[in-house]
């Protein structure tokens, strides 16, 4: 498929998507929602791929949802397309997304850094939801999940002021994994991911998915969860290899089985 919105390209056994649309500081339209979930869809089918990195410029990691698309939209629009709803397809991707997020990452940018599941910082990145200044409200999860990566009290503040929060209150509140200088963050980013895509794939695919059930169940269930999918673990082969490799002192050969 040939993409108009975004570069889409692999490091060994990483798929890197960059947002391209450097004239609109990569504004979210209906195009790279499209062309986003059809790459990180073609990388989730790929065997010779274990984790993908999402990027985009030195300036704007995504200044936002399109608002020169949204704005002559009605309520019916909105209501009948559900708009915004196609990108839930994207936190559907099984293997690892990490966010590599320099610049502005507002509104539906800083939303959809939120989807990947876990962001690196460049000391550049500044995060808001400036939504309200354009007399609206997040739509594309920032009221949910920007709550519980920071809490009430900064993610109200977020919400009702429109502030930005630099690099650094992104880390000290949660919502970033680390901060980096400008100049390394894909290699960071990349770092990480080809780490995470030496390892067994299906041990990670089923670890994203016990973290994320922590979001959505009780702590009891969420427990119970994580130990029968630590339990199904001991069927794989990887499982086998990974503590022989252990106990024999040397590096593991993970088959993906
Ligand atoms: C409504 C919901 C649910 C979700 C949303 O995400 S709404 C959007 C939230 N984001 C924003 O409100 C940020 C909008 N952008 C800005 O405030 C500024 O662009 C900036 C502070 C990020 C950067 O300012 P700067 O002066 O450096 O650059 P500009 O000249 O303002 O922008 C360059 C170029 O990009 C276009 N642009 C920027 N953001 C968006 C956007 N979200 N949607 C559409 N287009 C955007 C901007 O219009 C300009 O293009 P033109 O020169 O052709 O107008």
């Amino acid at each position: 498929m040939a993409y108009e919105t975004i570069i889409v390209e692999t490091h060994g056994k990483v798929g890197i998507i960059t947002l391209n649309r450097p004239k609109a500081l990569n504004a979210l339209n209906s195009e790279v929602l499209k062309e986003l979930l059809a790459a990180s869809q073609a990388f989730d089918a790929d065997p010779e791929i274990g984790a993908i990195v999402l990027t985009g410029s030195e300036k704007a990691f995504a200044a936002g949802a399109d608002i020169k698309e949204m704005q002559s939209k009605t309520y019916v629009d909105m209501y009948l397309e559900d708009f915004f709803s196609g990108w839930e397809a994207f936190t559907r991707v099984r293997k690892p997304v990490i966010g590599a997020v320099a610049g502005y990452a507002l509104g539906g940018g800083c939303e959809l850094a939120m989807m990947c599941d876990f962001i690196i910082a460049a000391d550049t990145a500044k995060f808001g939801q400036p939504e309200i200044t354009l007399g609206v409200m997040p739509g594309m999860g920032g009221s949910q999940r920007l709550t519980r990566f920071v809490g009430k009290s900064k993610a109200m503040d977020m919400c009702l002021t429109g502030r930005m929060m630099d690099a650094a209150e992104a880390e000290r509140s949660g919502l970033v994994s680390r901060v980096v200088p400008a100049g390394e963050l894909l290699d960071e980013a990349l770092k990480a991911a080809a780490k995470i895509a030496s390892l067994s794939l299906p041990a990670v695919i089923m670890t994203k998915e016990a973290v994320n059930r922590s979001y959505e169940t009780t702590l009891s269930e969420g427990l119970r969860f994580e130990r029968r999918v630590f339990h199904s673990m001991f069927a794989l082969e990887d499982q086998k290899e990974g503590m022989a490799a252990f106990s024999e002192k040397r590096a593991p050969n993970f088959k993906n089985r």
